[in-house]
């Protein structure tokens, strides 16, 4: 079966990405591509569209699948928009907060919505093993350390609230410290969380756990943004026919 797409965002850094792997990807194509202000641009030979025509572009195109990569409050719109008209939403957008992850439950009371703050399968991997290494260093402190271009506008990123959670989970961590100033000696339960801006850095996840006369760090970096949107397009193939649910990257991976 032929996979249908629409992306959201299409002029942006990932929007761009997402066509190009579309068009990688031998059993997927691109139906549709919009942008706010589309201005007769095309992407790889992908005509931009306006994005004030989704609800029609939805209904005309029938796509299987919608990927989006944009900013919270227009990912909530365009979700809303494909819960109405049936179709599965992938998103790969961060920032979003309560309001809109509710927003986005809604929606996926009604159709297939998989949310994955990063769609790179190492970062997977670094979420399965880092709740272990932290149960493993019982005592040792824990830094985390993520690194983006200086577009980026949400921090810390999604995936590094992801890592936090996962390291929250075990209960010996209790407050998170957002940068140092001045006089701030470390406490007991705290994990220090760094978000550093600069260039075009395609974005970097470490965690640090030291102590004992040692430290162990657990990198990720990713190299080029294609790796993020060919998993959102591995994750367009398998939503297409999922029933309606919230689901994430895992459970794609885990297939
Ligand atoms: N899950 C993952 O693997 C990854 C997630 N991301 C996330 O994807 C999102 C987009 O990142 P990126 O492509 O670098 O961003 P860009 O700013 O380059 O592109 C975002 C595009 O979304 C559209 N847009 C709609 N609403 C907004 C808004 N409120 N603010 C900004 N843009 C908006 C704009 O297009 P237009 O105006 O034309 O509609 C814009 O071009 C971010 O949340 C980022 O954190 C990024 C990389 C990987
Ligand atoms: O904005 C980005 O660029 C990225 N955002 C995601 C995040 O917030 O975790 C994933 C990736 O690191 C790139």
């Amino acid at each position: 079966m032929t996979v249908r797409v629409g992306v959201t965002g299409a002029t942006g850094r990932m929007g761009r990405e997402v066509i190009a792997a579309v068009d990688d990807h031998a059993d997927c194509e691109v139906v549709f591509a919009v942008s706010r202000s589309p201005d007769g641009e095309t992407v790889d030979g992908v005509e931009i569209e306006s994005a004030d025509d989704f609800d029609s572009l939805l209904a005309e195109c029938e796509p299987t699948a919608v990927i989006d990569f944009t900013g919270p409050e227009s990912a909530v719109e365009y979700a809303t928009a494909c819960a109405a008209a049936d179709v599965a939403f992938v998103t790969g957008t961060t920032g979003f907060d309560d309001d809109h992850l509710e927003a986005l439950e809604d929606a996926s009371e009604e159709v297939a919505v998989l949310h994955a703050p990063n769609f790179a399968r190492g970062v997977q991997a670094l979420l399965n093993v880092v709740g272990e290494a932290v149960q493993n260093l019982p005592g040792y402190d824990v830094e985390l350390v993520e690194t983006h271009h200086n577009a980026k506008r949400d921090a810390p990123s999604g995936t590094a609230n992801r890592l936090l959670a996962e390291i929250e989970a075990n209960g010996e961590f209790t407050e998170r410290t957002h940068g140092r100033e001045g006089e701030q000696p470390r406490e007991t339960g705290e994990i220090g969380v760094h978000a550093l801006r600069a260039g075009d850095i395609t974005g970097e996840h470490e965690v640090l756990l030291a102590g004992n006369h040692e430290e162990l760090r657990l990198t990720h970096r990713a190299e080029d943004r294609g790796v993020f949107a060919a998993g959102a397009v591995d994750a367009a193939a398998w939503i297409a026919g999922q029933k309606a649910g919230w689901y994430d990257f895992a459970d794609v991976i885990a297939e």
